[in-house]
């Protein structure tokens, strides 16, 4: 199987309108990959705040329709990544969108962890409720976007859900780079499934962003990692890998799930 990550730079001098056209271009010409990756918040910026109620768009917007059309022009899977979304009764969330090689939509995940503690996201978006998966003919996608990777429990419910290849979109910042590539590899090997998190590149809001997107196999080995810039990073992986490994190694099996909360011990 073959998946572009996309890492997207993140410029403010840049529109919005023109940043979804040049993707869409980038996404077209990924003819020939299974599976095309775009990274968290990439029309707006992950830390743009003040421009998240401006740029807000229904689910079925701009970027879906772009996004959508691109897929199909491609003929590939797309996780589109994200954007700001505007539900029906006005509340804002941080959704991502998957579509078919037909340009058809497959899912639409709300982030489900905000981040900025008592600001930002935090406190601007809503947040999401369901955990998403998606069948492709080679793997099943478990979703989750940026922050989320620091919540492992989202990912063991999206694992027991039959998810293999875990796509986490993001727009992590350069300051806590390491905690990026040492998350996305413990998802790898604690969940023995392939991890392919995408991240945006550039300064915005007056934020350094990480880039270095990576593939992770489900034995926690690093098969393909961008640098800080813009760029298109291919990965071939063997979706096969998912059951050898849990065969090989079969860990997952020794979970000891309805344990008793802690007694005093005595
Ligand atoms: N956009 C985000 O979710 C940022 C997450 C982050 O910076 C962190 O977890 O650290």
């Amino acid at each position: 199987m073959r998946a572009s990550l996309i890492q997207i730079a993140v410029d403010p001098d840049e529109s919005v309108n023109s940043r979804r056209d040049r993707v869409a271009s980038l996404v077209s010409d990924q003819r020939g990959a299974d599976l095309v990756v775009l990274p968290e918040l990439w029309p707006v910026g992950a830390f743009a705040y003040t421009a998240f109620a401006d740029e807000a768009e229904p689910l079925r917007g701009p970027t879906h329709d772009l996004m959508a059309k691109a897929a199909a022009d491609a003929g590939v899977w797309l996780h589109a990544g994200s954007f700001v979304e505007r539900a029906d009764d006005g509340t804002l969330y941080n959704t991502s969108l998957v579509f078919t090689p037909e340009g058809e939509r497959a899912a639409a995940y709300r982030k489900i962890h905000r981040f900025g503690f008592d600001k930002g996201e935090a406190v601007m978006m809503g947040a999401g409720e369901d955990l998403v998966t998606v069948a492709l003919p080679q793997t099943t996608l478990g979703l989750a976007t940026c922050y989320d990777l620091r919540f492992p429990e989202l990912f063991r419910g999206l694992v027991d859900a039959g998810a293999q290849t875990l796509v986490i979109p993001a727009g992590w910042p350069e300051r806590r780079r390491a905690h990026w590539t040492l998350l996305a590899q413990a998802r790898a090997v604690e969940n023995q499934a392939y991890v392919l998190a995408v991240g945006t590149a550039g300064t915005h809001a007056g934020v350094e962003q990480a880039g270095h997107s990576i593939a992770v196999d489900p034995w926690g080995e690093v098969l393909a990692e961008a640098g800080a810039g813009e760029e298109v990073l291919t990965v071939e992986f063997d979706p096969a890998g998912v059951t050898a490994t849990r065969e090989q190694f079969p860990a997952l099996k020794d979970r000891r799930l309805g344990l008793a909360p802690p007694s005093s011990g005595r």
